[in-house]
């Protein structure tokens, strides 16, 4: 007799539940180990293989992540779903990798039909920022002098926030002006979507008076802090990883399911 298979209909036996003994891809998803969550060291050394090893560069990355991060942010909060008169959305960039998949993200979600600005305070000298500085200005994409002091401006204003200040590298106190510009956020009410990781939680412990965000869009892998998230969406995003990187680090990736670059994790 078959065992029975939890993960829908056997494609060896057309109509059936019944896991064939040697059916390959339902044995392997029966005893999948759960995914990794990584440590802030981990997380960094995958990124640097991805660079070195594996020959990616960082824009190639980056467009990836901010096209999962605008995805996932469409399912959470499709466009008719909105209750603004517009499909305003606040996009907040940080000084690192972080802003840069932030940048993405504003650009696609410009293409999906938001009408995105960013708040883009510390821009660093660098081609590829200052390309998709370009990219979004030409985009008629709108920046913001200065982040809202008043977090009222922010409810009134936006749909939602997408967190793009910090990811994987951030560490020890935060310095202004991200300080001032998380503690207004903490007071708003409306949802945050955050990008890898919620802006100001410690990248393994989180924060329990940190940010409480709404969505979660964890790249390449969740990292530690995401076993706090008490939000009520979690995305695993950046679907660019090599199987081989994948087996060395034992990510235990779930299928992303068919051409989809999110996978909603349960
Ligand atoms: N492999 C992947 O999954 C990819 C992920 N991407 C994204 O890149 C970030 C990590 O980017 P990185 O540049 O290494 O760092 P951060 O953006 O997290 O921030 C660094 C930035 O922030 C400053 N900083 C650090 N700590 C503080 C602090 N306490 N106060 C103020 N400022 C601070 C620091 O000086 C730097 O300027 C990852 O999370 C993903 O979102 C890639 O896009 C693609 C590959
Ligand atoms: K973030």
């Amino acid at each position: 007799g078959g065992v029975v298979c939890h993960r829908g209909a056997c494609p060896l036996v057309s109509g059936s539940n019944v896991l064939v003994k040697d059916c390959k891809r339902h044995q392997s998803s029966i005893m999948a180990q759960p995914i990794k969550y990584l440590g802030q060291e981990e997380a960094q050394r995958i990124d640097e293989e991805l660079f070195s090893e594996y020959c990616f560069s960082v824009d190639q990355l980056m467009e990836l992540a901010g096209l999962s991060c605008a995805t996932a942010v469409a399912k959470a909060y499709p466009l008719d779903s909105l209750v603004k008169a517009t499909p305003s959305v606040l996009v907040v960039c940080g000084p690192g990798n972080n802003g840069g998949d932030g940048l993405v993200c504003a650009r696609h979600l410009k293409l999906f039909g938001y009408e995105p600005t960013i708040v883009y305070p510390k821009r660093p000298n660098k081609p590829l920022f200052q390309n998709l500085t370009a990219q979004c200005e030409k985009m008629e994409i709108p920046f913001l002098a200065e982040m809202p002091t008043e977090a009222a401006v922010i409810d009134e204003a936006y749909n939602l926030v997408v967190d793009a200040i910090f990811g994987f590298s951030f560490q020890g106190a935060v310095r202004e002006p991200f300080g001032t510009i998380l503690a207004t956020l903490k007071k708003a009410t409306v949802p945050i979507a955050s990008v890898d990781i919620p802006s100001g939680w410690d990248v393994e412990k989180g924060s329990s008076d940190g940010i409480q965000p709404d969505l979660l869009i964890s790249l390449t892998a969740p990292k530690k802090s995401a076993v706090h998230f008490r939000g009520r969406y979690h995305f695993l995003g950046g679907r660019f990883v090599p199987p081989a990187l994948e087996r060395k680090y034992q990510l235990n990736l779930p299928p992303y399911p068919g051409t989809e670059c999110v996978y909603q994790l349960p």
